[in-house]
Parts: structure tokens; C-alpha cells; sequence
């Protein structure tokens, strides 16, 4: 697979450190808010290169933090009057309803800052043991001119760099570009105890520190929005590699912004829709497919009209797999005929072409494209005279290529009528001592959310 290297500004062949094993470390959310669709096309586009390396045969471990100590929190705290836990915890919860709902997975881990203060005190002081950073009044910031690579990532000198920052009175530190690797406690601030007295981390030790102790001193991939290029991802890569003496980050991905009116969709500028808004008017597997419909370094225009079109997609693709499903079903043929075969043979070309799109840097816009051919294939070779079989895989092939980009994960809602008859089939098969066949309903009306309880006045079921 090939993917583009913002270190390198390239599309390299990727080749992971140990064969069959990827680490990969994507910067997650400040919990304060609900996340908008700015901040879900990350979450979703990181997660589908996951699903595609799992699905090229790679375990993945994935590592995703929550910033939960932050300025932007703090702000939230002291609004409401309660501690900035009870903010960051509250936000934690609710990102993860939204991100289950847009069908992203887990991450292997999600470190907190606040769970990891130890370890980031400790990388803080062999930093300033290395002569990288210098302690001034409670304060430690690194000093970035000691650090020769500075600037590596986004591509521009310390120079130049310093010649474009904002100079500010009553400046303490030694060099403009110079950043905070911990902050001396202000009144009305969270604070732990440090060599350098109470205080709390900045924002970019968190990330090297969380990656370095969850997946080592060098990994395969990191990741985030493009705007973390600068300077989040130049400093990690500064306060990580002066610390360790190895490179940090083999692969370096970013994704484009989504807009509103060609502007980056911001919390600051308030011009932005939260996922949590939005899912009461399109599924949220609608979001996703909105987010997956151009390629991820491609700024995308929100709009109503663009997430119509999502669902009509959509639509389609969920259309093709009922209809499969009914045929399944329903279709009198069980083997599959000669000329079925070579059909078949014909189907597997878009899968082929599937996984070219998607190695091409991750190409989902062409997946997606390549889903449409065989999903229009399917719908003009397979009909009730086609066999159970072909419809089997057809059905089989359509869920692998869709899976891979968390789609079709929704199951019909069965009927109270259809659930009632598979009940009394499960009765029969009892009566008749048929306990594998009973047992396989059970399971089945499991797997589509339904529970069966058997009691004293018979069989009751429920919907999970
Ligand atoms: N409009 C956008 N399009 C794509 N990615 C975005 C957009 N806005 C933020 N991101 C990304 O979302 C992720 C979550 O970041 P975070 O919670 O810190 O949001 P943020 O940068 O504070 O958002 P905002 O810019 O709205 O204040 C980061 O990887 C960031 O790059
Ligand atoms: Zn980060």
C-alpha cells in the first residue's frame, strides 16, 4: 500500500517496522464539546485506514488520546462552576456516542493526560537532563534551537519560523519558538505537584509521551487533521526524538478540512454543525459515507445537498443487500451453474479494483466507486433464477467490500410477526428434540438484537 508522507511530501510504499504489525498513533479530541464533522473526518478516515490494514492481514495497534487538561476545558469549568474533570469525563462519554454511532472502533487504547502525569514529569526532566528544555519561573519550555531537525515536518526553518512569530511583551522565554512543555498553576487551575512546583503539562508533551509509552520510541504511522502539522506535530516530533535519539514517526498522515462556504469548519469561528446535531436528520452512517465520498486529503464542502446525495448512495447500497438477503431467501437453485462461475469470476474484478483504489493512499472515493460497479453487476445478473449459491457470495462480497468501510452495519429491523414465527419454528424444532436447530434461531434472533427469555407463561422476547 502506498501512502502519502507529509514528512517526505510523497507517496511512499508503506512497510511497517515489524512485519504484520502496525503502531499507529492518531491525536484525539480536547473534551469539551461535542465534536463537529470537522472533527469526525479524522476519527472516521484514521479508523477506515485501520478496518483496511486489519483487512490486508495487519494487527493494528491504535492508540488515540483524550486531551482532557486544556485551557478550552478549564474555560468550560469555570462557566459552569464545577471541576474540569466533571467536564472532560461528561465529554468522554459523549464522544463515544457519537463515535460508536458513526461505527468507529475502539481504539486498542484511549490514554488520558490526567492518567499519565507521572510519566509526562518524567520525560519533562530528561528533556531539561539533555539541555533540551530550561525551567524559568515554574514554567518549562523546550528550547527549540537546540534541536537541529526543528521545522523537518512543515517544511520550514527556524527562521523563518521565528521571523513569522507573534513577538509578546513580557515573553520569559528564551527564543520566539520556543513552546511550554509544563505551566506553572494559575488561581482557579487544576495542578500536580513537580520538580518545578504545581503546575500541569502543555499541550504537545501529551502526545509524545502517550506514544511513547503505549508503542515504543518509534512508530509506524501518526496521524491527525493538517492543521496539527504545525506546530503540534513539529514539536512532538522535537520533544520525542531529542528524547530518544530515534526518528518518532515513520509515516506522517494528515487529512484535509471539511468547510463551510470554503472556510475550514471551526468551534472558534462557530461555523460549524455537530455530528450530534446532525444525526437527527441524516443516519449517522450517512456522516460516514459523507466523510469517505472524496479522497481524505481533499478539503470537502459541507452541504445539505452533498449529504442528500450521501444518503441516496446509501440507500443504494442498503437496496442491493436487502434485495439479496430476500433472494437468499427465496431463489429455488441451491449449486451454482457453470455460467454462474464465470459470472462470479467477473464480480471478483471490482474487488480487485476496490483494493487498488485503496492502496493508492487510501483512495475511498475510488473504493466507493468500484462498490457502485459491482453493486450495478449484481443487480442486472442476479435475479430469482440465480442460485443460492451465487447469491450467498454475491450477498458475501458486497458485505467484506462495505465492511471494510464501516457501511451496511445496519441490520433490517425484523417484524413482530417474523420474530413470532421464528419462535414457534424454535418451538417446534424443541418438540422434536432438534436442539442444534432451536438453539441456531436463538442465536440468529440474537445477532439481530432480539432476546428470547423462556419463562413459566411461555416464551417472551424483547428488542436489545
Ligand atoms: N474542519 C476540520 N476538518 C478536518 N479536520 C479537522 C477540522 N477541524 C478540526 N479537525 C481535526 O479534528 C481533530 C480533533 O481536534 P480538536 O478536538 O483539538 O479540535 P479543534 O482543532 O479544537 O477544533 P476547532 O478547530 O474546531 O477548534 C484534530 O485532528 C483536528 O486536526
Ligand atoms: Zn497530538
Amino acid at each position: 500500500m502506498k501512502l502519502f508522507n507529509t514528512l517526505t511530501r510523497k507517496k511512499e510504499e508503506f512497510v511497517s517496522m515489524v512485519p504484520g504489525e502496525v503502531k499507529m498513533y492518531v491525536c484525539g479530541p480536547t473534551v469539551y464539546n461535542y465534536f463537529h464533522i470537522g472533527n469526525a473526518r479524522p476519527f472516521v478516515v484514521f479508523d477506515t485506514l485501520r478496518r483496511y490494514l486489519e483487512y490486508r492481514g495487519y494487527k493494528v495497534i491504535y492508540v488515540q488520546n483524550f486531551t482532557d487538561v486544556d485551557d478550552k476545558i478549564i474555560k468550560k469549568a469555570n462557566e459552569e462552576g464545577v471541576d474540569s474533570k466533571e467536564i472532560s469525563e461528561r465529554f468522554i462519554k459523549e464522544y463515544f456516542k457519537d463515535a460508536d454511532a458513526l461505527g468507529i472502533k475502539r481504539a486498542t487504547v484511549h490514554p488520558k493526560v490526567t492518567e499519565n502525569i507521572q510519566e509526562i514529569i518524567e520525560f519533562i526532566q530528561k528533556l531539561i537532563d539533555k539541555g533540551f528544555a530550561y525551567e524559568t519561573q515554574g514554567d518549562v519550555y523546550y528550547d527549540t534551537t537546540k534541536f537541529k531537525d526543528y521545522g523537518k515536518l512543515s517544511k520550514q526553518s527556524i527562521e523563518e519560523l521565528e521571523a513569522g512569530a507573534r513577538i509578546e511583551v513580557n515573553e520569559i522565554k528564551k527564543n520566539p519558538m520556543d513552546f511550554a512543555l509544563w505551566k506553572k498553576q494559575k488561581p482557579g487551575e487544576p495542578g500536580w505537584d513537580s520538580p518545578w512546583g504545581k503546575g500541569r503539562p502543555g499541550w504537545h508533551i501529551e502526545c509524545s509521551v502517550m506514544s511513547t509509552k503505549y508503542l515504543g520510541e518509534t512508530i509506524d504511522i501518526h496521524a491527525g487533521g493538517q492543521d496539527l502539522i504545525f506546530p503540534h506535530h513539529e514539536n512532538e516530533i522535537a520533544q520525542s526524538e531529542a528524547y530518544s535519539g530515534k526518528p518518532f514517526a515513520r509515516y506522517w498522515v494528515h487529512n484535509g478540512y471539511i468547510t463551510i462556504n470554503n472556510e475550514k469548519m471551526s468551534k472558534s469561528k462557530g461555523n460549524f454543525f455537530t455530528v450530534r446535531d446532525i444525526i437527527t436528520e441524516f443516519e449517522p452512517e450517512v456522516v460516514r459515507f459523507f466523510l469517505l465520498s472524496a479522497h481524505y486529503r481533499n478539503p470537502i464542502n459541507f452541504s445539505r445537498d452533498l449529504m442528500k446525495q450521501s444518503k441516496n448512495a446509501l440507500d443504494r447500497l442498503y437496496n442491493a443487500k436487502e434485495n439479496l438477503e430476500h433472494l437468499m431467501e427465496n431463489v429455488k437453485v441451491e449449486k451454482m451453474t457453470e455460467e454462474e462461475i464465470s459470472i462470479f469470476e467477473g464480480f471478483k474484478k471490482y474487488k480487485d479494483k476496490f483494493i487498488k483504489a485503496m492502496d493508492d493512499d487510501l483512495n475511498t472515493a475510488d473504493a466507493i466507486a468500484a462498490i457502485f460497479e459491482l453493486v450495478k453487476e449484481i443487480n442486472t445478473k442476479i435475479s430469482g433464477e440465480s442460485s443460492k449459491e451465487i447469491v450467498q457470495k454475491s450477498y458475501e462480497l458486497l458485505k467484506e467490500l462495505t465492511g471494510v468501510l464501516g457501511f451496511l452495519s445496519k441490520e433490517k429491523e425484523l417484524l413482530d410477526e417474523e420474530i413470532q414465527k421464528l419462535i414457534e419454528e424454535r418451538q417446534k424444532a424443541r418438540k422434536e428434540k432438534n436442539y442444534a436447530l432451536a438453539d441456531k434461531i436463538r442465536d440468529d434472533l440474537r445477532a439481530k438484537g432480539i432476546i428470547l427469555e423462556d419463562t413459566p407463561q411461555g416464551v417472551k422476547w424483547r428488542r436489545m
